[in-house]
Order: C-alpha cells, then structure tokens, then sequence
C-alpha cells in the first residue's frame, strides 16, 4: 500500500473530483461518512461526543460528522476555533447545513474559556488535518493542550491536529489521540516511532478515491502489507533437499550472552536455512549442541568470546554476525577478517553493529546485499545523532544506497531502507516484542532468508513481517507483558503459514 505525502493526498483529492466526477462537498460528505459510521460502531448508544472543528476542510469534515451523529440519535456538541480567515467553502457549506439540522454550535475565539467536555463524552478532532502549515501556536495550542489533559477518549480525523503529514512535529503542541481515522492512504507521519504517541491506533478509511490516480501514482514509501510480502515470499519446492537452503555461518555469544546466540540459531533454523554452522566461543558449545542439536557448532579457541576466523570460509552462503558478541578489540578483528574473507551477504546486528560505529573501515568491507538491522540507538551511533525519525528514514535510504545493502530502521512500524530508494514501513508486531532478545531472533530469521537464496530487500520484507506476525500470533496466548523472544520462535511456523498461497 503506498503511503502518499500531503501534496499527493491534495492531487488524489482533485482527481477525484475531476475524473469520478464528484462534487468537492459531496466528497467531504463521503468522508464524514465513513468517520461517522465507526464512530456509531466503536461507541455505543449511551456515548456523547465533542467535535472540535478549525475552519479549513478538516473542520468541515468535524461539522458534517457531528450533523451525522446527531442525525443517528446521538448527542453531538461542537465547538469551532476561530481563525484569521473565513472557513473554507465547504467547511462553510457544512456550517449551514448543522445550523440546519439545530446542532448547537459553540464558537471559540483568543481568549475565550474552553468549554467543559461532559465526562465519558469522545472528543473529535476535526481542527487541522493535511493543510496544517506551521506549528500550532496561540488558542490553537492551548486548546490542544487543554483537549491532552481531559481523561476523555480522543479520536483524531485525517491526522492528531498538529502532527504534520511529511515533517517532524517534535517538541511541538500535537493531539494526543486515541485512535486516528485517516482518509485513503496512510500518510508518513502516522508511521513513524516519534509520532506513536501522538497517533494512537490508526485506521485507514476507503473513501472511494481515484483507484486509477492511486496506481499510476508513484511514492517514495509503502506499507509492508501482507499482500506485498506475500508477493515476495517464496514458496518451497516439494522435491527440495536441504542443499536448497543454503549453509548460514553465524557468529553469536560469549560468556554470558549465550542466550543470545541460542535464540538467533533457533530462528535461523525455524526460518528455513538448510544448515547452520554455528561460531561460538568454547563456553558456549555445550550449550549450543545440547539445547539445538540440530545446528553444528565451531567452536572459537577463546573460552569465553570470539575471536578467530574460523578455517574453511567458502561453504556457506550468507554470514549473521553480532547477538551477544561483546565488542572486545578480538572479537573487532575477527569481524573484520569475516568481512573480508567472506564473499557472501551478512546480516550485522547488535554488537556488530556497535563495533562497526567505533571503526568506520569496517563499514566499507560490507558486502553488497548485506542487511544491518540497527535500532535508532544504533542507528545515530552508526551515522551520527539525528534530531528526528524523518531525518533517519533519509540517512538511512541514503546509507543504503552508497552501501547497495538494507537499511533496517528497528521501531514502532520498523523501516526498510532499500539501495533501490524504496522505503517500506513493516505492519505486524506489537508492544510486547520489546524485550532483550527479540532482536537476536530476528537476527537469525533473516539470515535463514539469505541462506535459501532470498535477496537483501524481500529478506528484510518477509522477515520483519514473520518476526512481527510471530509476535502477534503469540501474543494471543501471552500478554504484552509475558511474551518472550523464544515464544516469537515457537509462532514462527504459524507465521510462515500465513503466507503459503
Ligand atoms: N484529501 C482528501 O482526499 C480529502 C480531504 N479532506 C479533509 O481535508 C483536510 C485538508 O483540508 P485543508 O487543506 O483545508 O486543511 P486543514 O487541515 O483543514 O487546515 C487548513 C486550515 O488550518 C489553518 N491553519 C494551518 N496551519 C495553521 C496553524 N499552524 N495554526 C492555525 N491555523 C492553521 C489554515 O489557515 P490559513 O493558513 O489558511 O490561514 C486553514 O484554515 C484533510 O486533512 C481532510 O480532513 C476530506 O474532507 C475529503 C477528502
Ligand atoms: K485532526
């Protein structure tokens, strides 16, 4: 699914109206439309509502809800912030047609006391959506500040007012929203990890924009949909043997951290690679061999980290690199001797990924179709301190491009940096996978990828996409709070199911 920016949501919008043809009001009234029936469908009979409305379109998308609410029966007040300038046209129009319908309309103006909002009652959010330009200042702020400290639920139309489509909002007044109902196409700003708290869940409403706009239309980002990553994933030969799928080398562990090395061997062989070799040091292969007989281990001669490069390098084809692995100025050099020696994509993560930021030579041995997975610490370790998340996505596209690798940004909706210049933001998961290890899991399930043959950006597609499946199928049987990393392993299967044709 493409995720379009304001100016396209804009051109979407006038096609729309010029192609279908509909009437610009009538388009509006679509939209209302839609927001109100899951309004009605998400809050019962007994609930009231507040609609704060600005006075551009978003404010009449507020005005033509609030008529349909009362319409339905329910109670429906609204409250309009006043601006500078006259309502838009249609915001006007939808301003008749509610002191049509006797809705009781309460008009806000610099300096006026807020109106009480009745407890219980759902504030919605109709005061500025795509066409914001500057950071809200003055009333507009201190309502949206006011809106945050009511315990009501908030619903946010088109977007938390406040919250740009394309740019950063940090440190600005942004709604707090409950839900946000967003029109057509998610927008950017809706997906980042900044934002989260501002958009709460997000829903996309089809408003019967231009089908023919949308496709021909092309955008910078999409949705990694399961539809997308369906498209990507390969489904297996019957008559396959494990030669098929590949010989993974991974370098997990030391003292300590075995754990680590555990959990990304059991992903990477419930991920489907025909064979791991496993590179721990000397304490961890007892452990590895007892709790995964199915991976082969190679043991370091360092009892307690890695150190050396193992001997035969040429029988494997991709390499994982980091889940526990420290970062000691040995186990630097054995990175770098992998680096060089290895002529296969590498999947680097964790403390690799550390030990890559301390040494920026390293960075330059990388393989092409290589796949590093930093989290946004790791991420500003690696290239530099960045003051918000848009200011990654394109640091990362960039690094992707000059490294011909993926650039995985770890969050809320994890990005995918492709050296094609594409960027796709992932659509499964859940909070509970925030947790030491999951990371390590995922480590290993992309380089099962890599292994079968998979390249760098449909791997990072169908394996963030598992990883997050994982953890939503398992947080069925968990909570948030109890799910761990080896439970994300054991819905791996089910996972992977969900994407067989
Ligand atoms: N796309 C679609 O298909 C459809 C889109 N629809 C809806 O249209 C919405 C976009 O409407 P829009 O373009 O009228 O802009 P909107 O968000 O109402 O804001 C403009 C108003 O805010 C004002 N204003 C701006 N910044 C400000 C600030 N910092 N502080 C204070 N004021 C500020 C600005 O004033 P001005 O800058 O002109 O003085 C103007 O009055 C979109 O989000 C969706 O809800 C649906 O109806 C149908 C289908
Ligand atoms: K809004």
């Amino acid at each position: 699914m493409k995720i379009f920016s304001a100016e396209q949501m804009r051109a979407w919008d006038a096609y729309t109206i010029r192609h279908e043809p509909v009437l610009s009001i009538d388009l509006m009234e679509r939209a209302a439309g839609r927001c109100a029936d899951w309004l009605l469908a998400h809050f019962g009979q007994e609930t009231g509502f507040m609609v704060f409305c600005g006075m551009g379109n978003n404010g009449g998308d507020g005005l033509a809800i609030a008529r349909m609410l009362l319409a339905a029966g329910r109670r429906a007040g609204v409250v309009i912030l006043e601006s500078r300038r006259q309502g838009s046209p249609d915001f006007l129009e939808n301003l008749k047609r509610l002191q049509a319908a006797s809705g009781a309309i309460f008009l806000l103006a610099a300096g006026d006391a807020i109106p009480d909002v009745p407890a219980g009652a759902v504030v919605v959010d109709a005061l500025f959506g795509t066409g914001l330009n500057t950071p809200l200042s003055g009333h507009a702020a201190r309502l949206v500040e006011h809106l945050n400290g009511l315990p009501n639920t908030r619903v946010a139309i088109d977007l938390p007012s406040g919250l740009f489509a394309d740019r950063s909002a940090v440190g600005n007044p942004v709604l707090l929203a409950t839900h946000t109902l967003t029109f057509a196409a998610p927008k950017l700003g809706l997906l980042l990890q900044e934002n989260a708290p501002f958009t709460g869940e997000v829903h996309i409403l089809d408003i019967g924009l231009s089908p023919a706009f949308e496709s021909a239309t092309e955008t910078r980002f999409q949705l990694a949909t399961a539809t997308l990553v369906k498209s990507r994933f390969r489904p297996r030969n019957r008559f396959a043997h494990k030669g098929n799928f590949g010989h993974a080398y991974l370098a997990a562990g030391s003292l300590g951290k075995m754990g680590a090395a555990l959990m990304a061997a059991t992903a990477c062989l419930r991920g489907g690679a025909g064979l791991l070799s496993c590179h721990v040091p000397r304490c961890g292969v007892g452990i590895l061999q007892t709790a995964l007989p199915e991976a082969m281990a190679l043991p370091d001669p360092d009892e307690t980290r890695l150190t050396t490069l193992p001997g035969e390098t040429s029988r494997y084809n991709c390499a994982g690199i980091g889940p526990g692995i420290g970062t000691s100025t040995q186990t630097a050099a054995m990175l770098r001797s992998c680096l060089a020696k290895f002529q296969v994509p590498f999947v680097l993560d964790a403390d690799a990924l550390n030990l890559l930021a301390k040494d920026e030579s390293l960075m330059s041995l990388l393989p092409a179709g290589s796949i590093l997975t930093p989290h946004p610490k790791e991420f500003d370790r690696l290239f530099g301190a960045h003051d918000s998340d848009f200011d990654r996505i394109e640091t990362a596209l960039a690094a992707a491009e000059r490294l011909q690798s993926v650039v995985l940004l770890k969050g809320h909706h994890t990005f995918i940096a492709s050296p094609t210049g594409s960027g796709y933001f992932n659509t499964t998961g859940n909070a509970g996978m925030a947790k030491g290890g999951s990371g390590d899991v995922l480590t290993g399930l992309l380089t099962a990828l890599l292994a079968q043959g998979y390249g760098a950006e449909d791997a990072a597609l169908v394996g963030v996409w598992l990883h997050g499946k994982a953890g939503d199928l398992a947080v069925e049987r968990q909570s948030y709070e109890s799910l761990l990393p080896g439970d994300l392993v054991a819905r791996l299967g089910a996972a992977f199911r969900q994407l067989y044709p």
